[in-house]
């Protein structure tokens, strides 16, 4: 039970697809999609989450249905700290009505603006903070993936979420160097509903197009041609219709943003000091976030960097546990913008 004043400090991973929010000492409490259904008339939130996401491309024209995050950034901040407050409420449902606010660490893109980053601390205080710290995506990523990122060795985590794929050299507490490209999963999605378009005349919804990518997605050619049925509307009749795709049309539509992750991974390399390269070489590169989970990506990076590349456990949770961890050196994190990068425990 929650003693009198006493707060459980919380780590937000807020996410373009997927918000989590680890409690101190519980884990994991809350993981629910970045999306908030509202009403158009009244202004109140419909659902959030799970329910908020089936109601994509189903909703009536009183309800708008709001992904609040778009590339790894708030889009709707309003609806961003409305959806925080929600899912802070509901990590903490046992919580005093007598303790005091938690502190807050909350991940940010570290490509992210001053300005992009002073929105994801207003909006987390808004949403019930006591004090919000930004903390690098890709450092909280290698946090939970268990990389040794406080050892003088180099770790390299490839961090593929919704929006955004970091790619970050890790020694001594800090980024070393790092990339950060505003494409992952969601422009996979996309250009998957751009190829059915063009080549069947058909549109899906991005509900589909996520399903079929989770079904028989590859990175590179497939090892087996599979073929499913998927439904939409013809574009000519207006009228719902049925094709069939195979695995390798599928492919061949990640094949731009595949390339991209591959070129975002390679010239962080080459921009990576020899003696930490050597040591990546060793321990190889590590994958986290939805992305990873793309089959055969793991494969392809490897064949493109001739380098060992593993996929961490639990891609989809590395960066909330890292920003859990993280709550043990809040101090050496400050509330303030543009210190994402500055993560160095000293
Ligand atoms: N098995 C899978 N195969 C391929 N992609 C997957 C798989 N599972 C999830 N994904 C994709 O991973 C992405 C979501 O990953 P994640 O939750 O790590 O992103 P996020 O943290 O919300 O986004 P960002 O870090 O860009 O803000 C989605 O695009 C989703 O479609």
């Amino acid at each position: 039970m929650a003693r009198l004043g006493f707060s459980q400090d919380l780590g937000i991973d807020l996410g373009t697809a997927n918000t989590l929010v680890f409690l101190k000492d519980k884990g994991v409490v809350v993981r629910e999609p970045t999306v908030v259904a509202r009403n158009n008339e009244s202004g109140d939130i419909e659902a959030v989450g799970s329910s908020a996401k089936n109601m994509i491309g189903r909703t009536p024209s009183n309800i708008s249905v709001i992904r609040p995050m778009k590339d790894g950034v708030i889009a709707d901040y309003d609806t961003t700290a409305s959806m925080m407050k929600y899912y802070i409420k509901q990590a903490q449902k046992n919580r005093s009505a007598f303790a005091r606010k938690p502190n807050v660490m909350v991940c940010v893109p570290s490509g992210i603006t001053m300005v992009e980053e002073r929105a994801v601390i207003d909006a987390t205080k808004q949403a019930g903070a006591k004090e919000a710290y930004p903390i690098a995506e890709p450092f909280a990523a290698a946090i939970g993936a268990g990389l040794p990122v406080w050892e003088p060795t180099g770790s390299m985590v490839v961090d593929i979420g919704g929006g955004t794929t970091e790619v970050a050299v890790i020694s001594l507490g800090g980024i070393v160097t790092s990339q950060s490209i505003r494409v992952a999963g969601d422009e996979m999605d996309d250009s998957l509903i751009q190829y059915i378009r063009k080549q069947y005349n058909m549109m899906i919804g991005e509900r589909t197009a996520e399903s079929i990518k989770l079904e028989i997605g590859t990175a590179g050619k497939p090892e087996e041609n599979l073929e499913i049925d998927i439904r939409g509307r013809d574009l000519l009749t207006g009228l719902p219709k049925t094709i069939q795709i195979t695995s390798e049309e599928v492919s061949a539509s990640f094949k731009d943003t595949v390339d991209q992750i591959v070129e975002a991974v390679k010239i962080t390399l080459e921009k990576t000091p020899p003696e930490l390269a050597a040591d990546i070489m060793d321990r190889g590169i590590v994958l986290t976030g939805g992305g990873a989970l793309l089959h055969n990506l793991d494969t392809v990076i490897s064949e493109e960097t001739q380098m060992p590349v593993f996929v961490a456990e639990d891609p989809l949770d590395c960066v909330a546990i890292g920003t859990g961890k993280s709550l043990e050196y809040i101090h050496h994190f400050r509330s303030q913008p543009n210190v994402a990068s500055r993560t160095s425990k000293d």
